[in-house]
């Protein structure tokens, strides 16, 4: 099985760098977001990752959308983030093979998972088993209506930490907490803390609702490994290269340090 995207992800966690990945939504990306792709193809602020999926997204093959990326952005590995198991493309780099364990809904912990595992077992797709955890101040989202779960709240923090851990103590590789796409408040700081340091060497992944710097600074002081931007670049694509000047100002900073 190809390993460039864990080596990817356990690399930050080793040398302590911080890494973005940026959220393409299939039902969503638009000309300005294209254009954003072919200039990334020889920018030197490019994210680590380009993350393909939607919450809702369940009409055609993905592959020729992989290829169109592949094409205008070589060098950054397509990793598919599915809302559904009608999200698999085999031209993609890696898949997260996740399971909704803040939920309780067998579908999107094991049903969706058991349906496509013969497909993805036979594909060249590096599986990247993770934990995925939805987390917010009870704000209703488009993930949480199709996966008919709730979020844990933030101040769930016992409950959210036990999560973490079993999914760790599982086998999990990665464990993603999300506020959802569009959160107003995104996971918080004291809950990215408390399960960074229980997690040893597994890279923990945050998105949702990271539209700032600020809000981006305080991910990765928390402890994030990455953070995942979709809203935010989609409704203005030169804040994804802001992010990442960041980002690699924060990391160019660890390394003079
Ligand atoms: C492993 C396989 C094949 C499927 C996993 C299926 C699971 C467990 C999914 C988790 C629950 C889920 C529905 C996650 C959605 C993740 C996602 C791609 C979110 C992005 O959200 P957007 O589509 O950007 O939100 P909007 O609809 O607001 O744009
Ligand atoms: O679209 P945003 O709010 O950046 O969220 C990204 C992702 O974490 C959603 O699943
Ligand atoms: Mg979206």
């Amino acid at each position: 099985m190809p390993s460039k995207v864990s080596k990817a992800l356990n690399k930050l966690v080793k040398t302590q760098k911080k890494g973005i990945a940026w959220l393409i939504d299939p039902d969503k990306i638009n000309s300005d977001n294209w254009n954003k792709i072919a200039e990334l193809g020889n920018h030197k602020n490019l994210p680590d990752f380009i993350f393909l999926g939607g919450s809702t997204y369940t009409g055609i093959d993905l592959n020729p959308l992989v290829h169109k990326i592949k094409t205008l952005c070589p060098t950054v590995p397509i990793v598919l983030f599915p809302g559904s198991r009608f999200q698999l493309a085999d031209e993609a780099d890696a898949l997260l093979f996740m399971s909704l364990i803040s939920g309780r809904n067998p579908e999107f912990l094991i049903e969706q998972q058991v349906e496509v595992a013969e497909r993805i077992s036979q594909s060249s797709l590096e599986i990247l088993p993770t934990g995925y955890l939805l987390v917010n101040d009870g704000e209703i989202l488009s993930v949480h209506q199709q996966s008919q779960t709730l979020p844990l709240l933030n101040t769930e923090k016992q409950k959210i930490l036990q999560t973490a851990l079993a999914g760790k103590l599982l086998g999990m590789r990665y464990i993603f907490i999300d506020a959802g796409s569009g959160a107003s408040s995104p996971v918080s700081s004291e809950i990215i803390e408390l399960v960074k340091k229980r997690m040893d060497q597994t890279p923990l992944l945050i998105g949702g609702g990271l539209d700032s710097l600020e809000k981006i600074d305080k991910t990765f002081s928390a402890g994030a490994d990455l953070a995942i931007i979709g809203n935010a670049a989609e409704k203005n694509p030169d804040f994804l290269v802001e992010a990442i000047a960041f980002k690699n100002w924060l990391n160019q900073r660890l390394f003079i340090n």
